[in-house]
């Protein structure tokens, strides 16, 4: 045990990087600080005294600089192998594109995958079509509230869902706005699996014990949604699960639904939670002066396709800077053989990763006054090329988020239906906290419920 402590205090490379001195023998603080749900702020707080480059542990490194972003995430293409954390996104036991571990395997998956994603596809009637018939469900909703307090958490996700569901299963998407798949989405929405799946991730050897421990998170009525929805031999051409069942015999009726449910997840709260987020800031009364410009581009560009609305562009990506659904580290390994990183050599097989939370809002040089929410400085295209470099709210490289042109459809959507119609402002009756509450690897508003009034316009 001695020689092992002063071998990582004096000779081991991680002892050169900058981080507090436990965190050269032990992880056992960070693990107190995921388990308590406080691994981005304390990350976040590390990067803060100690600068870009922090150690966590006696074998992981966070970064926050550019140069950092591009070598773990983009370097040839797909930066480094995910490490064993992906494990605790396997669906129906079965390894899907996003838990992946090596670059050969995803990058195999991902061939048969991306087309459906492209923004070509996503901007295709049929698929467009249905992200358009949801937002007009929300509006219906909104309009039924007639000027009393509605819980925009619920729908906002409920709007995902039905939006994701569409495009993986067209025409069998799900109606929760309506009410008949509400359950479904509570039940994918509303549970606290934290505990259970650190405790796997961090003890895999235990998973028997912990099993009996922490129950797995039933989530019946999604299971079964998807295994009959993504055997059906008539989804829409636009659709993942067209794609999939005609991919030359490369996925198993297994593997489709495994990738589909994959996607769904990864649609719903994301998707939800910056909707929920971005709308409450905007209903904020020291953001009534965004949401009065936003109101006007809208009013005077009626005509207009979403896509060409500059200041709704620019909430957009405000929004998701300032409150990104996935703002914790996405683990990656250091090549064998070890690589330098931000001036540091890092052995091979330890763990790096960059967290959007520090990322957006610690370099400031880049991010002037990064901790206010300013649409207005995505405007300026200079400054925009030097942000759009720095913004990780999607990942970044080859394992960025596949459904990034899904998800900025759905948010410019359904703003635009909103902000057309209505002025919005927080009602007098919401009590919910709004503060991030840290997930395994996204965060959510932690009382889950947002409750908005919608004021109709003139
Ligand atoms: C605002 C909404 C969204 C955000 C902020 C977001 C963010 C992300 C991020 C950060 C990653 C990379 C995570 C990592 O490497 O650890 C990711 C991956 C992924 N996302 Fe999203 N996502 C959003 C919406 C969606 C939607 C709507 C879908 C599909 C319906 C989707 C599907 C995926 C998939 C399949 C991956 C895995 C990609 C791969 O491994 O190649 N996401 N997303």
């Amino acid at each position: 045990w001695l020689e092992l402590c002063i071998h990582r205090a004096i000779f081991a490379p991680l002892s050169k990087l900058p981080g507090p001195w436990y965190s050269l023998f032990t992880d056992l603080y960070l693990m107190y600080k995921e388990f308590s749900g406080q691994r981005r702020e304390y990350i976040h707080e590390l990067h803060k005294t100690y600068g870009p480059a922090v150690r966590l542990g006696p074998n992981e490194v966070s970064f926050t600089s550019l140069e950092a972003l591009k070598e773990i995430y983009q370097s040839g293409g797909s930066g480094y192998d995910k490490t064993e954390f992906y494990t605790l996104f396997k669906q129906f036991g079965t390894r899907t594109m996003f838990s992946t571990l090596d670059k050969g395997n995803h990058s195999q998956k991902k061939r048969h995958i991306a087309s459906q994603y492209a923004n070509t596809n996503i901007m295709h009637p049929e698929v467009l079509g249905g992200i358009q018939d949801r937002a007009n469900a929300f509006i219906r909703i909104c309009e039924k509230s007639k000027g009393t307090g509605m819980d925009a958490y619920i729908y906002l996700h409920c709007f995902a869902l039905d939006c994701a569901s569409h495009h993986l299963f067209h025409p069998y998407g799900t109606k929760s706005i309506e009410g008949a798949d509400l359950n479904m989405m509570e039940e994918l929405s509303y549970h606290d699996s934290l505990m259970r799946n650190l405790a796997q991730y961090r003890w895999p050897t235990m998973s028997f014990w912990l099993e009996k421990v922490f129950k797995p998170r039933p989530a019946p009525l999604a299971n079964d949604y998807v295994l009959a929805s993504s055997r059906t031999s008539d989804s829409g051409e636009h659709s993942l699960t067209y794609k999939l069942q005609n991919s030359k015999d490369a996925f198993q009726p297994i593997q489709i639904a495994a990738e589909c449910m994959d996607h769904m997840a990864a649609g719903i709260d994301t998707t939800g939670d910056a909707l929920c987020l971005l709308m409450y800031q905007l209903s904020l009364s020291e953001s009534f002066q965004v949401q009065d410009q936003l109101i006007t581009e809208l009013s005077i560009n009626k005509d207009k396709a979403f896509d060409d609305l500059p200041y709704l562009d620019a909430v957009i990506k405000e929004g998701l800077r300032c409150f990104p659904p996935i703002p914790m580290s996405q683990p990656r390994y250091a090549p064998t053989g070890g690589r330098t990183i931000d001036g540091y050599f890092i052995p091979g097989h330890t763990i790096v990763s960059c967290q959007a939370w520090s990322v957006h809002q610690l370099n400031e040089d880049v991010f002037i006054k990064g901790d206010q929410f300013l649409p207005e400085r995505w405007l300026d295209p200079k400054a925009a090329l030097e942000m759009n470099r720095l913004f990780f709210s999607f990942g970044a490289g080859g394992r960025g988020c596949t459904g990034r042109h899904l998800a900025i459809a759905e948010m410019k959507c359904l703003l635009r239906e909103v902000y057309i119609r209505y002025k919005t402002r927080v009602a007098p009756e919401m009590r919910g906290r709004m503060n991030l509450s840290d997930q395994v690897i996204s965060s959510r508003p932690l009382d889950q419920t947002c409750k908005l009034i919608f004021e109709p316009l003139n």
